[in-house]
């Protein structure tokens, strides 16, 4: 079928497909009215990442098996892609916007001479036409971008903007393609792979985040919160003007251009609530604000609020739990 399918490139790390890939499959599940969602996967002979991906339930997966993928360089993998894409002519296809993400597609959208929309936000489908939505104007607004006239439809999309969910459906269909030619490009030899512990997967991907706000910066009290995250099992997470204060970096930012976090339990310290801090943090179950202005806007979206001063917030909740 010529245009008709969503194909989403699997990303992989030490065996382990990542949380992006599993997002994907489940959103395009949810837009993909008559299309198919195709898992393309590159493994080497004695990986089986197959089952991963089918827990998430897409229609097929595509699997290209080769020891040669082992020290595959980005180029490479976007060469393989642009044969698949011409063998098969998906419709669109999704990537996570991430480091090798980002690489891999920005490769391919300039072999194949179509569009490729950065970093969104969010996806919908009307008929065959893919929506890509992400902020844009200084991240002002949201806007919708299309790709009309070329195919397939590219967009990389941010990390922990959707849910990955489980399915209990068993037939996925799987494709194993052999006849792609590999270019000879032998410009990397991999002796050792050590895993990269980053510290924004680390807060993307926690259960309980405390978010420091400029309400409660200063050297004494930013150990007084990390003590209570301490104590909650929480990670920390800042909003952009914290990520100039050590120990702080962009790693740690929450929000529009950082992480989006989706923890149970999200405390917010001296936090304003700008809608460009918020946008990061809509997919977290409770969130507790605590901030010092009745009008601060974080308090629209709390679901348990304390208008007072955070440190002595912290203080208070670091005696109760000791
Ligand atoms: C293109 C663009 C992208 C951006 N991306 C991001 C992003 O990804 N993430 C992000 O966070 N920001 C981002 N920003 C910045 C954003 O607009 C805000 O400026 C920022 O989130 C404000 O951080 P803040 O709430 O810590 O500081 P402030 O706005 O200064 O708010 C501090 C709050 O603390 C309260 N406060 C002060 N003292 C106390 C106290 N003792 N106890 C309790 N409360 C107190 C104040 O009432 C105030 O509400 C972006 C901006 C732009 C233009």
């Amino acid at each position: 079928m010529i245009h008709k399918n969503i194909w989403i490139v699997a990303e992989h790390h030490q065996d382990i497909i990542q949380p992006v890939t599993k997002q994907l499959i489940t959103k395009a599940n949810q837009i993909k009215e008559n299309k198919k969602v195709i898992v393309v996967l590159f493994q080497t002979k004695e990986q089986t990442l197959e089952q991963q991906l089918i827990n998430y339930g897409p229609d097929e997966i595509i699997t290209v098996c080769d020891d040669r993928l082992k020290e595959a360089p980005d180029s490479l993998i976007a060469d393989l892609l642009s044969q698949l894409n011409h063998k098969y002519q998906p419709n669109s296809m999704l990537f996570g916007a991430t480091v090798i993400g980002r690489s891999i597609s920005a490769r391919l959208q300039a072999k194949l001479l179509t569009g490729l929309t950065a970093d969104c936000l969010d996806l919908k489908f009307e008929d065959d036409l893919l929506i890509q939505i992400k902020p844009s104007y200084g991240d002002n607004i949201m806007c919708e971008i299309v790709c009309p006239n070329n195919f397939p439809q590219m967009a990389t999309v941010r990390p922990n903007v959707f849910i990955a969910t489980e399915t209990q459906s068993n037939d996925t269909k799987i494709t194993i393609v052999d006849d792609l030619n590999f270019k000879e490009s032998k410009r990397i030899t991999v002796y050792e792979e050590i895993p990269l512990l980053s510290k924004s997967d680390s807060i993307a991907n926690a259960d309980r985040v405390i978010a420091l706000g400029r309400g409660i910066s200063g050297e004494e009290h930013i150990l007084k919160a990390n003590l209570l995250a301490t104590k909650l099992g929480a990670k920390i997470g800042v909003t952009r003007p914290l990520t100039d204060l050590p120990p702080f970096s962009v790693d740690d930012q929450i929000g529009q251009s950082g992480s989006s976090i989706a923890p149970k339990l999200l405390i917010t310290l001296g936090v304003h609530g700008a809608v460009q801090f918020t946008s990061g943090i809509t997919k977290s179950h409770y969130i507790v604000a605590i901030n010092n202005n009745p009008k601060a806007p974080i308090f629209d979206v709390a679901d348990y609020s304390y208008i007072g001063d955070a440190k002595t917030f912290v203080e208070a909740l670091l005696k109760l739990i000791q």
